[in-house]
This record gives structure tokens, C-alpha cells and sequence, in this order.
């Protein structure tokens, strides 16, 4: 549909181009008429014609403009979409930097060297097409002279596209690399100044920015070239044109005012010629990155089944011979686990052993798993339908550049009384001074407030969603021993919710209150027993005194 519109558009534009070269071999013509009337007549045509002409070029543009943009924008959308619709585990696959270059990168070299040159393109070519007609209808053998050097000369940047394709495909990595290099020294900004390694980094971000600019000047260098030679081919054309007019003159097979209306129309003929010999290799060049985008912008959404949609947490969640493997190292081996709802676990184990994997598995996180997951007494079939039972809380959470309040509530119904609830069982409301910061907007990432503020937002936020079970990995890490007690028997007296608590740092006080102590070693679970028969145990003894 489109592309019918810019047709039309760039047709009317054609035609108007065509009558105007026609009118400059008419007053030529006429010009010893020495006809007071017909040249009044002259200029109200020749006014008439320019405006149509620019009326024509002005809404074909306008048009373009728009439709460009919107495809840009729905192509970022659907990006997005798309990248969100991911699994968690896939997601991190890639560095999030790449993604934002694709996003944002990409998308603008596909918006300057395929989205608009296309529309571009379709211009030009019924542009050529109309002219063709009229070329065609003054003088055939110009119109055959015309065609055979167009084909002739096609061929030169048809070569040159491959390469373009190349240079563009380096230019977008290199993009990437930038972006990557950028954020890497500015998400790190603290370290890398108090490790006193921002020259160390300034010279990595310098041969980057140096790849960069040798990619994209590389690959401007092959537009340019392109450009500036399709130019010349089209000169080229022109002037044999041209040549074959002035034969047909001195011939006398031709007036002077025709050749000159044919000169006109050679001229709407083949500089939109010149413009396609440019446009097809620029589109061409973009191939590549129009793939990228493409396999960014075709990830199957998430699709729950019916049987999926019916599953529930009322009871319990078991894991039967769950085994984990990642980079072909098993990761946890043959894990068997029952999880009642509202009970509370106490997950711990040596650093490396597994925690933070179990966790994710139970956050829905982690989809490539041997073994059987069991929600109630139903088979899980789609990790993520865990995003509707489980509350996962980081130890590194991420907080939005939002409101504190937006970052709690998150996409949950607002209830003043369940935030108020939420703030004091995660000690948020210790830090709050008044209810306006709650609407405050925060710093990337929280960077206003300290690590264990974020932490207990983060918290807030987990409980804030209400679901059955919820997952704390190391979240009271950064809290101080008497703030850390006071959110951890919140924790362990909500009834509602399981709580699966990973922690190195046992609060021997509270110890007792949970149902139960999941001991991991090596991937494989060591102990799962009431925390009275554990501590009694010698070996979990000596575990605990390392840990002290
Ligand atoms: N995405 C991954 N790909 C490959 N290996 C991984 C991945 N994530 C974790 N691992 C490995 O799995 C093992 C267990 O990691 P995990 O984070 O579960 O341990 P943990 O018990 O939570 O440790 P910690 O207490 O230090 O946080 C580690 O050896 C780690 O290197």
C-alpha cells in the first residue's frame, strides 16, 4: 500500500517533470512568434507547471518522511517485543550492550541505507519508467542508445554491492563493540576510577573507537565510491544521448525544440537513473544487518497452553531428578525437592555449590533442565508460567529510573495499604522521611540511595507482588546485623508465602524458625531436615563454622 502511494505520488511528479521539458521545447519553438498573447499564456503555463512540479516532489517527500518513520518505529517495537519475550536464561546470552546497539544502532543504518532508499528507489524507478514512455515517444533510437548504456554500465555497481555488504556487516559489529566499550566504563565508573584504571580503559575505548571509525570510514569510502560512480555512469548515459539527439539534428530528422524537450526529458530520465545505480547496492549493503534485526525481531513469543494456564501453587512445588548442565559442566546433579506452601527454607551451601542456580530454577529463570518439575501434582511445561508463583529478589537488585513507589508497586494494582505494609516488613519506611519521596525519580540503578537501601526496595517490592513463594538470594547482604534480623523474622512470619532464603550469613536467633535447612555441596543436595536435627549435625557443624 506503501509503496502504491509513493508510486502514485512519484508518478504525478514524473508526469509534471515530462510536461515541463515538453513546454521548454514548445517556447523554443514559438520563441520568434513575436505573439504578445502566447507569451502571457507561456508564463501562466510555465508558473503553473513549476508549482505542480513542486506540488508533486513536496507531497511525494512528505509522504516518504512518514512512512519511514513509522516503519522504523514499528521495527523498534517489535524488537523489543520480541527481545522481551525471551527467556530469561537466552536473554543473557548476549551482553545487553549488543542489544542496545541493535536497537539503536542498527536500526538507524537500516533506516539510512535500506528504509529510505527503498521508498527512494520506487520513486526514481516509476520516475524512469514514465520518462522512458516519452523518450520512447520522441525519438526511439535515443530511447534504445540510453537503454543499452544503462545496461552496460548497471553491471559496475552491481559489483561493487558484495563489498558494500561486507563493509556494512564490519560496521555494524564494530557499532556494537563501541556501545559494549562505552557502557562497560560508565556502568563501571566507580571502579574504574578507584582502582585508578581509567587510563588502562581510555586506551581500550581508543582502539575500539579506532576500529570504529577505520569500519565506518571503510565503509563510507565504498558508499561514496558507489555514489560518485554511479554518477559518472550516468553522465555517461546522458551524453550518448545526447550524441544520438544532435546526429538526428544535423540529420535535420529532428527540430532544435524537440531535442531540447528531449534533453529535458533525458534529464528527468537519467538522473533518477544515476539515483538507482546508487540505491540498489545501498539496499543490498544492508542485508546483513536487516538479518540481524530480523532474527532479533522473530523470537516466538511466549505461548502458555491451556494445561500451563490451570497450573497453580497451592500445595507444594516439587523438583523430581533435576540436573542442570551449563557449558557442559553439570552444574546441579540429580536434585529431588519438595517445597510446601508457606513453609520456610533455608537454602545454603559453599560458595560455587549451586544456590543461586537452584534459585533461578525456581524463578522460572532457567528452561533447559533433565528431570521433572511438578507445580501442585502438575507437570510445569513453560518455566515462565513460574513468573505468576514466584517472587525472585537479587542480591544485585536493578532498580528503574522510576519513582521508588513505581519501583515497588511495579505492575501490580496500586493499594496505599499494602505499600504501607510492604515499607515497614522490609524496613524501607526506616529510610523514608516523608511521603513525597516515595515519588521522587531515582538515579540509574538507585545510586541515590545505599546498597542496602536498594536492597530492602528490592524486598519491598518482592513482597509487594504477593506470590506464593518467594525467593531471597543474599538479599540481606548488605544490611547490618540488627536491620537484617528485623526484615528476616518479617520474612519468616508472613502465613501466605513460602520463603526460600539463600544466605552465607546465619542469624543463629532466627535459625530455628525456619521449617526447614536445604544444605547444597557440589551441586547435589547434602541434607533437606528441620533445623534442630541439622545443627546437632557434626559435619553441617563444622560447614557452619567456616562460614563464622
Ligand atoms: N550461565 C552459566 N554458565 C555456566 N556456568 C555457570 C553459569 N552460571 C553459574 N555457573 C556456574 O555454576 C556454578 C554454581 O553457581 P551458583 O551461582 O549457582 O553458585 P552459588 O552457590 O550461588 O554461589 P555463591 O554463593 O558464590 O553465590 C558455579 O561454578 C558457576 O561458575
Amino acid at each position: 500500500m506503501q509503496t502504491l502511494i509513493i508510486s502514485l505520488t512519484a508518478s504525478l511528479y514524473a508526469l509534471a517533470s515530462i510536461a515541463s521539458a515538453t513546454y521548454y521545447g514548445y517556447i523554443v519553438e514559438h520563441a520568434d512568434n513575436k505573439n504578445q498573447t502566447l507569451f502571457l499564456m507561456m508564463i501562466v503555463m510555465g508558473i503553473t507547471i513549476v508549482f505542480f512540479r513542486w506540488l508533486f516532489d513536496l507531497i511525494n517527500q512528505l509522504i516518504m518522511v512518514r512512512f519511514v518513520g513509522n516503519i522504523i518505529y514499528t521495527i523498534r517495537q517489535k524488537m523489543l517485543q520480541s527481545l522481551t519475550s525471551k527467556q530469561v536464561f537466552d536473554f543473557k546470552k548476549k551482553k545487553v550492550s549488543t542489544y542496545t546497539s541493535n536497537l539503536l544502532n542498527d536500526v538507524e543504518l537500516v533506516d539510512r541505507d535500506a528504509i529510505e532508499p527503498y521508498f527512494d528507489f520506487v520513486s526514481q524507478l516509476v520516475i524512469v519508467v514514465i520518462s522512458s514512455f516519452a523518450v520512447l515517444y520522441y525519438q526511439p533510437i535515443v530511447f534504445v542508445v540510453i537503454l543499452i548504456g544503462t545496461i552496460g554500465v548497471f553491471l559496475i555497481p552491481m559489483m561493487m554491492s558484495q563489498k558494500l555488504q561486507q563493509k556494512q556487516s564490519v560496521f555494524s559489529d564494530e557499532s556494537a563493540h563501541l556501545t559494549e566499550s562505552a557502557s562497560d566504563i560508565l556502568n563501571g565508573f566507580e571502579t574504574v576510577k578507584s582502582t585508578q584504571s581509567v587510563n588502562k580503559f581510555l586506551i581500550g575505548f581508543d582502539q575500539v573507537n579506532k576500529q570504529y571509525t577505520k569500519a565506518k570510514i571503510s565503509s563510507g569510502k565504498w558508499i561514496m565510491a558507489n555514489h560518485v560512480t554511479s554518477g559518472m555512469l550516468g553522465m555517461l548515459v546522458q551524453y550518448a544521448a545526447v550524441l544520438a539527439s544532435i546526429w538526428f539534428i544535423m540529420n535535420g530528422m529532428i527540430t532544435v525544440g524537440i531535442m531540447l524537450t528531449m534533453v529535458q526529458t533525458m534529464n528527468t530520465l537519467v538522473f533518477p537513473l544515476i539515483d538507482i545505480f546508487r540505491l540498489i547496492p545501498q539496499i543490498k549493503s544492508s542485508k546483513p544487518i536487516m538479518d540481524k534485526i530480523d532474527a532479533l525481531a522473530n523470537v516466538t513469543a511466549l505461548n502458555l497452553t491451556t494445561s500451563d494456564e490451570s497450573l497453580d501453587f497451592t500445595k507444594q512445588i516439587q523438583l523430581k531428578n533435576i540436573t542442570i548442565t551449563l557449558d557442559n559442566q553439570k552444574i546441579l546433579t540429580d536434585i529431588s525437592l519438595k517445597l510446601e506452601h508457606s513453609k520456610k527454607y533455608l537454602l545454603v551451601g559453599d560458595s560455587g555449590s549451586g544456590k543461586s542456580t537452584l534459585a533461578q530454577l525456581l524463578s522460572g529463570f532457567i528452561t533447559d533442565y533433565e528431570g521433572r518439575f511438578l507445580l501442585d501434582d502438575q507437570q510445569l511445561n513453560n518455566s515462565e508460567y513460574l513468573f505468576n508463583c514466584v517472587s525472585y529478589v537479587s542480591q544485585t537488585p536493578y532498580l528503574f529510573n522510576q519513582t521508588i513507589k513505581q519501583n515497588i508497586v511495579m505492575s501490580q494494582l496500586f493499594s496505599e495499604s499494602k505499600l504501607t505494609k510492604v515499607l515497614k516488613q522490609s524496613s524501607v519506611s526506616d529510610f523514608i522521611q516523608n511521603d513525597q519521596q516515595l515519588d521522587d525519580e531515582l538515579l540509574q540503578n538507585g545510586q541515590n540511595y545505599s546498597g542496602g537501601q536498594r536492597q530492602r526496595i528490592a524486598i519491598a517490592r518482592g513482597l509487594y507482588q504477593q506470590k506464593p513463594l518467594t525467593v531471597l538470594d543474599e538479599s540481606l547482604s548488605g544490611l547490618n546485623s540488627k536491620l537484617a534480623h528485623h526484615v528476616e523474622s518479617q520474612l519468616l512470619s508472613l502465613p501466605n508465602t513460602a520463603l526460600v532464603h539463600i544466605t552465607h550469613h546465619f542469624d543463629m536467633s532466627l535459625i530455628n524458625q525456619y521449617d526447614s535447612i536445604i544444605w547444597i555441596k557440589n551441586g547435589q543436595i547434602k541434607a533437606n531436615q528441620k533445623p534442630e536435627k541439622l545443627l546437632s549435625n557434626a559435619e553441617f557443624q563444622s560447614f557452619l563454622k567456616v562460614k563464622s
